[in-house]
């Protein structure tokens, strides 16, 4: 699919990166809003290849159980007689983008056995002066970073690769750090996370509003259905799935085969019968959350009558909602917690036209 627009994305994340890296960046936003692909574009078209080396370190793939499984997804071994230094200067040839840290084969195994992790963020660090000697400056970027978030190692794991963040960033100015996520529960548990306090940005990349939607879908339908749409279908179209790329996409792409009402109405029952599903479950057990370190359960009650707060408006403060319910409409994918500003809303228009017609 070609890239569309985000400009004002670009040109903020373009400007952090032309300056010497200082804070460690969250990447949030609503599921599917388009945080990946913005990611992409910016590496692959809009970087100066000659200035930059992108390591980019994808877990949404992976299972990851224990702190090995994390390490060797940030490190790619290779066989060669040659200094990483050395391979990465051929790899990055043609793109910036690598994925993986470079580490000869077997050294991951000798710094894993001694059982300090400092050993391999030291590797990580030299690797990097290495690179910015080389005059280039290397950023980092870890998409789905909330798939450690619970994983413990004297404490937990995440903290320990903040601090690193931490000292990469603030203290060494060596290099940029991205993290990418659409756990937005994650995200408030790093908002409030003290270390970070001072020392970490965050960046949302929503979904379109009303007026690039429109344009958006334009741009689709005259790549893809050789036609503009009428004003009306568009204002349709934009009712039911709002400005969420991926869902735009969808919908055009069918009208190639069928017709805007029947998509529309597909779409809307889908989405009616997934929270109808998740409201008749609760008719026979309990969920339960952790908030703190308390276990506490959530009553259909509750959810009911959160859900009802959004039959008027689409936009909530968060205090409205209490915060175990909240949290597990957030981990159910149906509302997204914006932790920056404090508000809660749902996860897609969709799921907010579904809501209105169900409860
Ligand atoms: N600016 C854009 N131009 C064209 N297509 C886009 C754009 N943004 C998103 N899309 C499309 O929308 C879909 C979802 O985008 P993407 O996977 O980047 O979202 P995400 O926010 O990273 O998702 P997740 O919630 O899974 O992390 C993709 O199929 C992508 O092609």
């Amino acid at each position: 699919m070609e890239f569309f627009n985000r400009e004002k994305e670009i040109k903020i994340t373009l400007s952090i990166i032309e300056d010497e890296p200082d804070d460690t960046y969250f990447i949030y936003g609503p599921i599917n809003s388009g945080k990946t692909t913005l990611i992409n574009e910016i590496i692959n078209n809009k970087l100066n290849k000659d200035k930059y080396v992108v390591f980019y370190i994808n877990l949404r793939r992976y299972f990851i159980s224990k702190y090995d499984d994390f390490i060797a997804l940030l490190f790619k071994e290779y066989s060669e007689d040659k200094k990483p230094l050395e391979l990465i200067k051929g790899l990055i040839k043609d793109s910036p983008l690598i994925f993986g840290i470079p580490i000869p084969k077997n050294t991951l195994e000798i710094l894993l056995s001694k059982n300090e992790e400092v050993n391999v963020f030291d590797y990580i660090t030299n690797f990097l002066l290495d690179i910015k000697k080389e005059g280039k400056q290397p950023i980092i970027i870890l998409d789905e970073l909330q798939k450690i978030g619970d994983l413990k190692i004297n404490g937990f794991l995440i903290y320990e690769l903040f601090n690193y963040f931490i000292s990469l960033t603030k203290e060494m100015h060596l290099s940029h750090v991205f993290c990418l996520s659409s756990d937005s529960l994650f995200i408030e548990r790093v908002y409030n996370e003290a270390v970070l306090n001072g020392r970490a940005k965050y960046l949302l990349v929503d979904d379109f509003d009303k007026e690039t939607a429109m344009k958006f879908m334009d741009f689709l339908s005259e790549r893809i259905l050789n036609k503009k749409l009428s004003n009306e279908e568009k204002e349709l179209i934009y009712s039911y799935v709002g400005g969420k790329p991926k869902d735009i996409i969808y919908v055009i792409k069918r009208l190639r085969v069928e017709n805007l009402k029947e998509i529309l109405d597909y779409l809307l029952n889908d989405a009616k019968q997934k929270l109808d599903m998740l409201l008749e479950v609760l008719d026979y057990s309990t969920p339960k959350v952790v908030v703190g370190d308390k276990e506490v359960e959530v009553k259909k009650e509750d959810i009911i009558n959160a859900l009802r707060l959004f039959k008027e408006k689409y936009m909530i403060n968060k205090k409205e909602i209490p915060t175990p319910v909240y949290m597990y409409l957030v981990k159910k994918n149906i509302l997204f917690l914006n932790p920056v500003e404090g508000t809660l809303r749902p996860q897609s228009f969709l799921i907010w036209n579904g809501i209105k017609r169900l409860i």
